[in-house]
């Protein structure tokens, strides 16, 4: 007889978000279970407001019932062990003031998102309901106001680091254990994100770059829920912020292409990420087989060849796939030294990753020598352009040069440059550097810059 396949039960912290729905996908109750699903938690929801809503605006809300708001809380309340809970989009005073009161009952973390106006510019909460909100931020373990919304409950204009302190300033007054004003209103091309506490522990700032971009359509939501799974999880209340913001600078890096208004923030890129990262190897292995077939020895420089491949999120050389020990030449052929490896390269990578900062399609490159034949032989291929590291400016915090090299392509190049070369200086070998979307874009271009060699540059 057969005997029941028994079900494996996977254990996870849960977490309720209380927020409105966006029909739309990016914000609201469907951004933040997204979020909480992606960080390993599971998300339960209270409805506060229906809104029609889309990439371009909010068309209609309609405020839940209190009494119905109650029913959902207690129904999750009474069976779930919730970890953390979130608030979103209250909507209106009455249902601020119920879930302030019930949040005085609850000995969990609160983070409290004080959606207050949809990155359309369409009003989410009702006038009245702004002064109400001083209670619940009283509750709250964290408060995570834009500068709008800060200025709103603070009366204060956060416009740079020191009126972001004095602004989380006031919101612990108020009686939050912590409140993170955030920087993405404020004008400039970094973002700072400033942290305080209550109970004079040091203020933190998070200090990133600006993607340039409007598709940040639920980028609130996506943190503050990424914060409340954090929490829920065991995090430190700076771990799980600090977190929150990494998740969603690459979230917005990486917008979703849906909707003809400015998309939403990709709530899944950190899983995305992960999972293509055993493909990414795989295709790296399939090029490096591919230049021990086709004896790439004329093209492997002093220094050894690296290829190198970047997962379509990546944005540093751990999320790249790479040889350990790179490639080198031997008597009969070429070979890597050991295996591929995430992190295994410095240079190409963070040369492919500078290069992803101009053409965001670009996953695969390759290093190769430089010299008088395979100058030549580079003119087969479209789009190869020269850079001068005798002009080049000291390395940056990472001790490389390879950012610097990337711009001055993307410099000189019409479009995005196929190789990179440059005749090398005191102490730095001639280098040429091969940039492709696609191995086999990538596994062509070796293909004909070796037939280039082998032909002495006779088909260019
Ligand atoms: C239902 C709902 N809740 C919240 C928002 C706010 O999201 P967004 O417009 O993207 O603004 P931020 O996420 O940047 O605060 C919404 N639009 N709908
Ligand atoms: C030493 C060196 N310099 C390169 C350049 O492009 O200037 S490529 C290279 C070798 C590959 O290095 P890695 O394994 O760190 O990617």
């Amino acid at each position: 007889m057969e005997t029941q396949r028994r079900a494996a039960t996977v254990r996870k912290p849960v977490v309720l978000t209380i927020a409105g729905s966006d029909s739309g996908g990016g914000a609201g109750i469907q951004a933040d279970l997204k979020t909480m699903e992606a960080l390993g938690t599971f998300g339960t929801s209270v409805v506060t407001s229906v809104t029609a809503q889309n990439t371009v605006g909010v068309e209609s809300t309609h405020p839940v019932p209190v009494p119905e708001i109650e029913a959902q809380i207690d129904a999750v309340l009474s069976d779930f062990d919730v970890r953390a809970v979130k608030t979103g989009m209250l909507g209106t005073r009455a249902v601020v003031e119920a879930i302030t009161e019930r949040a005085t009952d609850m000995s969990i973390p609160l983070v409290v998102d004080p959606v207050m106006v949809a990155a359309s510019g369409d009003r989410l909460l009702e006038p009245a309901a702004e002064a109400a909100y001083e209670e619940l931020i009283a509750e709250s373990t964290l408060v995570t106001p834009n500068a709008d919304e800060a200025a709103v409950l603070t009366g204060m204009e956060p416009e740079g680091e020191e009126t972001a302190r004095e602004a989380g300033e006031r919101l612990v007054e108020l009686g939050a254990e912590a409140a993170l004003v955030k920087g993405g209103h404020v004008p400039g091309d970094r973002i700072r994100d400033v942290l305080v506490f209550a109970g004079g522990e040091e203020t933190r700032v998070f200090d990133h770059p600006r993607v340039d971009t409007d598709a940040t359509h639920g980028s609130g939501c996506t943190l503050s829920s990424a914060i409340a799974a954090r929490l829920a999880r065991g995090a430190a209340l700076e771990d799980a912020v600090r977190d929150g913001i990494s998740l969603l600078e690459r979230a917005v890096r990486y917008p979703l292409d849906v909707g003809s208004g400015p998309g939403p923030v990709h709530h899944l890129v950190g899983i995305r990420e992960r999972a293509s990262r055993h493909p990414t190897a795989e295709a790296v292995e399939g090029i490096v087989d591919s230049l021990v077939e086709m004896d790439a020895r004329p093209l492997v420089p002093e220094v050894g060849t690296n290829v190198v491949g970047a997962t379509p999120f990546a944005e540093a050389p751990a999320e790249t796939a790479a040889v350990e020990g790179r490639i080198a030449r031997t008597r009969s052929g070429v070979r890597p030294n050991r295996g591929v490896r995430f992190g295994a390269s410095s240079h190409v990578a963070r040369f492919l990753l500078s290069a992803r900062e101009h053409d965001p399609d670009l996953r695969f490159a390759a290093n190769l020598r430089f010299d008088d034949g395979v100058e030549s032989a580079l003119s087969a291929l479209e789009g190869a352009v020269e850079i001068d590291r005798s002009t080049e400016p000291a390395p940056d915090v990472e001790g490389s040069t390879m950012g610097w090299a990337a711009g001055r392509a993307f410099d000189r190049a019409d479009g995005t440059p196929t190789a990179v070369f440059d005749r090398g200086d005191v102490g730095k070998e001639a280098m040429t550097r091969l940039l492709a979307s696609d191995p086999e874009t990538l596994v062509g271009q070796l293909r004909t810059v070796l037939e280039e060699l082998d032909n002495g540059g006779a088909n260019s």
